[in-house]
């Protein structure tokens, strides 16, 4: 499979701080990537990095097949509009406008005309066919997720960052937009990179990335969430994995 965002040898320092230790791993066009790993082990470093949404010390960093490392701040945004999406934890949807024009927004600002056929298979998909002329307030959690994941997705990016999408929702609406986002995945040929702390979420992905130190020290397939969490436990701990 094509990867649709590389990184060779990734440093990022702040000061004496190593929070990503040469780095280096390729993302497959079509599969869901987990990262998982202790507090402070550099996950959301490894998200901006590869988002392009920052740029590292040292290394190389390509998406789309360009280097992020050498474009100025401008450019990255450029690449980003046209290659990324995002998902946070807290759904970043305005509240003074619909769930319909929360969706298209960032298409409109960019000035590309929606794909209605695809926004219609996106919206349906996510089961939000009948609240799109609400406002975000009168939208549950896991569908503001849900909204927010088809505004994500709304430009068919070659890939999808999520840094935890469920953290702020109840165990039912966390299954619900983690099956959704397997599915996407699965059925609509889409890619996912998604930092997480719960081991149930790395399940859903087809590898979980283990990071301590600001290495990536393990790639694990679809692991049990049992064994997940016994491996982050003993991380945490400072006790060695292996
Ligand atoms: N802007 C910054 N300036 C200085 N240090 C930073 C900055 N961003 C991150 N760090 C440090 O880099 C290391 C990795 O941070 P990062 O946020 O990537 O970890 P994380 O695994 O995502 O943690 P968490 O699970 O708590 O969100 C940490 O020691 C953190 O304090």
């Amino acid at each position: 499979m094509r990867p649709v965002v590389t990184l060779d040898r990734v440093t990022k320092r702040y000061g004496d701080l190593v929070a990503l230790d040469e780095v280096t791993l390729a993302v497959p066009q079509g599969r869901f990537v987990a990262v998982m790993g202790p507090s402070g082990s550099g996950k959301s470093t490894l998200l901006h990095c590869a988002a392009a949404l920052d740029r590292p010390t040292s290394g190389t960093v390509k998406m789309g097949g360009t280097d992020v490392g050498r474009l100025s701040e401008t450019k990255r945004t450029v690449l980003r509009r046209k290659h990324a999406g995002f998902v946070f934890q807290s759904y970043n949807l305005l509240p003074a406008i619909s769930v319909q024009d929360n969706i298209t927004l960032p298409l409109r600002l960019a000035g590309v005309r929606p794909d209605r056929e695809w926004l219609d298979e996106l919206v349906h998909r996510v089961g939000l066919r009948d609240r799109l002329h609400h406002k975000p307030a009168a939208l549950s959690g896991g569908q503001q997720q849900r909204a927010a994941i088809v505004r994500a997705l709304a430009a068919r990016p070659d890939v999808v960052f999520a840094d935890e999408p469920t953290g702020a929702l109840d165990l039912r609406s966390a299954g619900q937009v983690l099956d959704l986002l397997r599915e996407l995945v699965d059925e609509l040929g889409q890619t996912v990179v998604m930092v997480t702390h719960d081991p149930a979420a790395a399940t859903r992905a087809h590898e979980t990335l283990v990071m301590a130190d600001g290495r990536v020290i393990d790639v694990l397939d679809a692991p049990a969430p049992e064994e997940l969490a016994v491996r982050l436990t003993r991380l945490a701990g400072g006790e060695p994995v292996r």
